[in-house]
């Protein structure tokens, strides 16, 4: 997997899906300025406040591949439907637009990490797809180990940031 940090402002994100983890990938992009259109047969009271203050769109059907479109910069095929996940994936791939299965990175042509913001630095951590959960255990050490006074990685970002 090749790490890169990717530009989303202003581009149209379709993630289908809306329960828990499309939930959790929408938290992670809400402030990155992009349009996000939801399509999902229901969804999480976050995801329909969102929707009701006007944040994203939110299609309350089924979804298909025929949903998938060149419009789109980026998806996440984030259903509880493996199947569908799939064909998602391998149908936006087809057409060279990023998509993320939830369910199966194996076919994904991107994964999200592990990450976390510090004095405006990005760290990020992941495990090519192969335990996940390792991914957000480390995540949680690092941050503990910086954040705890006895090193000066966030006096050295801000002096860096600063000069
Ligand atoms: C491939 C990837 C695709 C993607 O989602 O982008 C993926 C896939 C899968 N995850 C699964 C399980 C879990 N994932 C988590 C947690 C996180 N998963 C995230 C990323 C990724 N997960 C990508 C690879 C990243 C890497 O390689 O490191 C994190 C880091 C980031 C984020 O989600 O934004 C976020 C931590 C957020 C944080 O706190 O920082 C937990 C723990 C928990 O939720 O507490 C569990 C276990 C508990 C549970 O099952 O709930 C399953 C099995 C599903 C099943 O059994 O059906 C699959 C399917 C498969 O293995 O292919
Ligand atoms: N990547 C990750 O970190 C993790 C991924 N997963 C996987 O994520 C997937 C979703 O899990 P949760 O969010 O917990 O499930 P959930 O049950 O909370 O949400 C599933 C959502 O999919 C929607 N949906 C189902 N069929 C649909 C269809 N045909 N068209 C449109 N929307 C449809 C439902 O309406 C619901 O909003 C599962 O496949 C699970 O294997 C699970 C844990 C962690």
């Amino acid at each position: 997997m090749y790490n890169i940090a990717l530009n989303i402002s202003n581009k149209n994100v379709l993630i289908f899906g809306a329960g828990r983890i499309a939930e959790r990938k929408i938290k992670t992009i809400i402030d990155e300025n992009c349009k996000i259109t939801v399509i999902s047969v229901n969804a999480t009271e976050y995801i329909k406040a969102l929707a009701t203050n006007g944040k994203i769109r939110l299609m309350l059907r089924n979804g298909s591949i025929n949903d998938v479109s060149k419009k789109y910069f980026i998806i996440f095929a984030a259903t509880s439907n493996k199947e569908l996940n799939n064909e998602i994936c391998k149908t936006a791939d087809s057409m060279n637009i990023l998509c993320d299965n939830v369910s199966n990175h194996n076919t994904s042509n991107f994964i999200s990490s592990a990450s976390m913001k510090i004095s405006g630095i990005s760290i990020s951590i992941n495990t090519g797809g192969v335990n996940p959960s390792l991914a957000k255990i480390l995540k949680g050490e690092l941050y503990n180990d910086i954040m705890d006074g006895k090193n000066e990685f966030v006096k050295h970002i801000k002096y860096l940031l600063d000069n």
